[in-house]
């Protein structure tokens, strides 16, 4: 347990022990300033019992590899007495904007007012405005991370793309710039003790956000809707110059209105980012794979809703973010959320006074 005696580590809690978050879990307490404490959930008992299998590109093969505490809930610091606040919650969940509990709720038992930094590990747009909201005198940073790791089975990682993580601080009007970024610092400093990876800090949190979405807007979206690794879309060519190259130029003309200069050389870039051997699965479509809900609403909606604001035409991105809706909606459905009635009576198309008309 977190002892309240003073230590001279960081105390850190991981919310979200998959394949990124365990990664992460792994660097943290490798570079040796921070004591880890990793909230696991379906595999808690696979970890308890034998620890994590992990087979890293970044670190090589570890067996039975354990932070130094693992729970399988979120402490509450203001009634378990004998843990010492956090000073990092890191949350390495997805982020399912349109799914309750949000991450603001989850999180909520973790935090300490004006003491603990919430560091969102995540992809999307936007994803601060909630938790700043909900906790308006912590600071909160930004991790835009480019790692490859996934779990399967429980408790095993296999990390096969290399560790960037990308951190800043997030705008906070209710607290000193100075606070969130010194914060933001020394995450990096954290992170990036741990040999063989790269963390570093990028003051332009708005930059960064916005140069990955052209990757996730874009790829992880058809990928999802097609059932599609990258490779073979690049096979097709058709799928990259209808859907892909399109969808980045309106994510390049979103973010030019919202006052970012993604340079054009970015696009190619991120078209060919993924090795052609890999035939990489963006974890949208891994998600999806899965029968777990997808981030649509972060990585398309917020984007798609910045472009319509703005007035910058986005045709594309908003029949994809359609497609993604009614692909979450079947996601729901299939958790018993949704139960498709057995006649029209009621309904708000074709109910039962609607005659049908199609001759
Ligand atoms: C960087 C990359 C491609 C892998 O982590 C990603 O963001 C994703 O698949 O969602």
């Amino acid at each position: 347990m977190g002892s309240l005696a003073e230590s001279p580590k960081a105390n850190v809690l991981i919310v979200g022990s998959g394949g990124v978050g365990t990664m992460a879990a792994y660097s943290l307490e490798k570079g040796g300033k921070a004591r880890v404490t990793a909230v696991l959930r379906s595999n808690f008992a696979a970890v308890e019992k034998n620890g994590f299998q992990i087979n890293s590109l970044d670190h090589g093969n570890i067996q039975g590899w354990r932070p130094s505490e693992i729970m399988n809930s979120i402490p509450d610091v203001s009634k378990q007495h004998n843990i010492r606040p956090y000073d990092y919650v890191v949350v390495t969940t997805k982020n399912i904007a349109d799914v309750s509990p949000g991450v603001s709720e989850i999180i909520a038992p973790a935090i300490s007012p004006g003491h603990t930094t919430i560091a969102l590990v995540q992809n999307g747009l936007n994803i601060e405005r909630r938790v700043i909201e909900a906790f308006p005198s912590n600071p909160v940073i930004s991790g835009v991370s480019f790692i490859g790791a996934t779990e399967g089975p429980k408790g095993t990682i296999k990390h096969d793309d290399h560790d960037v993580l990308i951190v800043g601080a997030f705008k906070n009007p209710n607290i000193s710039p100075d606070v969130s970024e010194t914060s933001a610092k020394r995450f990096v400093e954290l992170y990036g003790s741990c040999a063989g990876i790269d963390c570093m800090y990028e003051p332009d949190v708005k930059f960064t956000r916005w140069r990955k979405l052209l990757y996730n807007s874009s790829y992880n979206t058809v990928a999802t809707i097609l059932h599609m690794d990258t490779s073979r879309m690049r096979v097709s060519e058709h799928i990259i110059d209808d859907l892909i190259r399109p969808i980045m130029m309106e994510i390049r003309a979103a973010a030019a209105a919202a006052g970012v200069n993604l340079p054009l050389e970015l696009i190619d870039k991120m078209i060919f980012a993924d090795t052609f051997e890999a035939f990489f699965k963006p974890s949208m479509l891994q998600d999806i794979e899965r029968g777990n809900y997808i981030e649509f609403e972060n990585i398309v909606g917020e984007p798609l809703r910045e472009a319509e604001r703005l007035g910058v035409p986005a045709p594309t991105l908003r029949v994809v973010y359609g497609m993604l809706r009614g692909i979450q909606w079947k996601v729901r459905e299939a958790k018993g959320l949704v139960k498709v009635p057995t006649s029209p009576g009621g309904l708000k198309y074709g109910g039962a006074n609607v005659k049908r008309n199609v001759t």
